[in-house]
């Protein structure tokens, strides 16, 4: 089955929420934990045995694992293993970009079927050229995996990059389409990122065809009923990602901040 039917099929059962793991030495103080690779691991591990029944996808970033070097990359594949237990999808976010031969690599690390690293899907950097992605989604197509290519980052930063005009269009509009004329050969397998943080998006994501993943929902502003307003009909291809507002509370609060996100999006209509 491809990723996208993999995806409509665990959120129609669980809800359409991310949840992000992303154990920042403040999450781990939150947790009560210093930041050691054994807090990591509880931290990072425990928010999956909570939630492993009640939530779809988990998002963890690679970044705070990769702080720890090896022991804590080993954490992640622990962590990838245990989202798959749970019956749920990783993406993990890694942001990688490079051209087509380096890119192959990361392929194999992210998305082979015998890689310890292997996720659900991973989030891409097009800014080498969207077609220097290909190594990526082939592997992804031909796994029953997924994508998540850059478009419109939720960070104000991202904007001197994304909507600069080129001929017609902005990047990230530019993004957004060569996608969207990929997706039909790609079983629908990739998707975009827009941040849940822009009232003007800069770019049309309207008859996108595949799934949009919304980070920056609470710590940095954006709301369900806000993503509702700005994507508008493209709201049902929208999977919100939450981090530090779902995470950030320690163990004993993980499960009705995470509730609370499902009921809203819910609400929202997403
Ligand atoms: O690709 C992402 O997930 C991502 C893209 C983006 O535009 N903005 C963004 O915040 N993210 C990631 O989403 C997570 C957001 O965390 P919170 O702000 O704590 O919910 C972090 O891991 C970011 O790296």
């Amino acid at each position: 089955m491809g990723y996208a039917a993999r995806l409509r099929q665990i959120t129609t059962r669980r809800g359409n929420l991310c949840v992000g793991i992303d154990p920042m030495p403040s999450v781990l103080s939150a947790w009560g934990l210093d930041a050691t690779v054994e807090a990591l691991e509880r931290c990072a591990r425990g928010i999956v045995a909570e939630l492993a029944e009640s939530v779809a996808v988990f998002k963890p970033q690679s970044a705070f694992f990769e702080a720890f070097g090896s022991a804590g990359v080993a954490v992640l594949e622990r962590v990838l293993e245990d989202i798959r237990q749970a019956g749920a999808l990783s993406i993990l976010d890694v942001k990688r970009g490079d051209i087509g031969s380096s890119m192959a690599g990361y392929a194999t690390a992210y998305l082979g079927d015998d890689s310890p690293l292997r996720a659900d899907a991973i989030t891409l950097s097009p800014y080498l050229g969207v077609g220097s992605l290909s190594p990526a989604i082939e592997q992804a197509v031909l796994t029953g995996r997924g994508i998540y290519v850059l478009a419109r980052t939720s960070n104000p930063d991202g904007a001197a990059i994304q909507c600069a005009r080129t001929d017609h269009a902005s990047v990230a509009q530019h993004v957004v389409d060569a996608i969207t004329e990929g997706n039909p050969r790609w079983d629908h397998a990739v998707g975009v990122v827009v941040g849940g943080t822009h009232a003007d998006l800069g770019c049309d994501v309207s008859t996108f065809n595949g799934s949009i993943l919304v980070p920056g929902i609470g710590a940095q502003g954006g709301t369900m009923e806000g993503i509702r307003d700005v994507f508008g009909d493209a709201s049902s291809m929208v999977l919100p990602t939450v981090s530090r507002d779902v995470i950030g509370g320690g163990r004993d609060d993980l499960g009705r901040r995470a509730e609370l996100f499902l009921a809203n999006a819910q609400v929202a209509g997403l």
